[in-house]
């Protein structure tokens, strides 16, 4: 079997889940259960902190997980695990941020306390790039950590940036990592299983991404109409029974649809239709 970590809460629990659901698999109902088997598919799910999956799959316990880009690196175990497929969800950046007005970048933090739960990251930026500050380990509500004195600065998870306004702060100096969820897998393993959930993955990916568009044309358009819309090998051309017009079916992205349908209208597409994919293998 597969063994396969996931989040068990958080940002991150919800749209795995639900991801690996379109996929095909089977997942827990209650989110206290901690291990769910999915016979069918020879997988077996286990439902574990964001920030420990990466220590199970860098330990070889667990063959690949879900986790964030920034939490994967924070574990420092890039040496033996590779992000094996950016999952396109879950999306937040890793930034510093400070009191409204006070710093404009990186470079002014050098001999300043920053507080992060990502200390490991942080470290690791901070050498890269040759500034010298002390670092403060917290485990959350990093944002709180200036007022509170602890701290001259920060460096957290931000989406929409709504935590860091309420707590008077904003943002300051180059994004240190953009991050998303990743599956994760061991270097150098491929064990059975894997590369069916990763097509499985890649096919909820280009689902959500891609609609169907049908439209019908006439025959001496075909071509001007088709270069909107390539397809992602090459579009269907049907013949219609009138042999002047034919039908073309093609996939496109999902959120240039109404500017393609408009492109088509205006060389004289008709009867242009948008289906939403269910799923697919590409
Ligand atoms: N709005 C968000 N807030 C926090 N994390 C987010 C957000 N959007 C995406 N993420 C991602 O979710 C992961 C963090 O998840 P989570 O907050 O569950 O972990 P944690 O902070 O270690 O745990 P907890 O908050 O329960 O102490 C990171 O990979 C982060 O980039
Ligand atoms: O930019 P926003 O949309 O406001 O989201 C970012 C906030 O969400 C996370 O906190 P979380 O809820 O995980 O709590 P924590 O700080 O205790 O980890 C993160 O640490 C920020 O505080
Ligand atoms: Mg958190």
């Amino acid at each position: 079997m597969l063994r396969v970590a996931l989040p068990n809460k958080g940002a991150l629990s919800e749209i795995a889940s639900t991801m690996l659901l379109e996929a095909g698999y089977v997942q827990r109902r209650d989110n206290r259960e901690l291990v769910m088997v999915d016979p069918d598919n020879d997988v077996e799910f286990f439902y574990l902190r964001p920030r420990d999956i990466a220590v199970y799959v860098g330990g070889g316990i667990l063959d690949v997980g879900i986790t964030g880009r920034d939490l994967y690196l924070d574990a420092e175990v890039d040496d033996h695990v590779d992000e094996v497929l950016p999952l396109g969800i879950g999306n937040a950046s890793f930034r510093f941020a400070g009191p409204a007005g006070s710093f404009t970048h990186q470079n002014e933090l050098n001999g300043k306390r920053i507080a992060t739960s990502y200390d490991a990251l942080l470290r690791a930026y901070l050498k890269t790039n040759n500034i010298v500050a002390d670092v403060v380990r917290l485990d959350g509500a990093v944002e709180s950590s200036v007022r509170l004195g602890v701290a001259d600065a920060i460096a957290d998870v931000v989406e929409t940036g709504n935590t860091l306004k309420a707590a008077g702060m904003e943002i300051f100096g180059d994004p240190i990592l953009k991050s998303e969820a990743v599956l994760i897998g061991r270097a150098g393993t491929n064990p059975a299983g894997l590369e069916v959930l990763k097509r499985r993955l890649m096919g909820v990916l280009v689902a959500r991404r891609y609609v169907m568009l049908d439209y019908d044309v006439r025959r001496d358009l075909v071509d001007e109409a088709t270069r909107l819309t390539p397809g992602l090998e090459s579009p269907t051309v049907s013949p219609l029974q009138d042999s002047d017009w034919v039908a073309v079916r093609s996939m496109v992205k999902k959120n240039q649809t109404n500017n393609i349908m408009d492109e088509l209208y205006n060389i004289g597409a008709r009867a242009i239709l948008v289906t939403n994919i269910h799923a697919c293998r590409i």
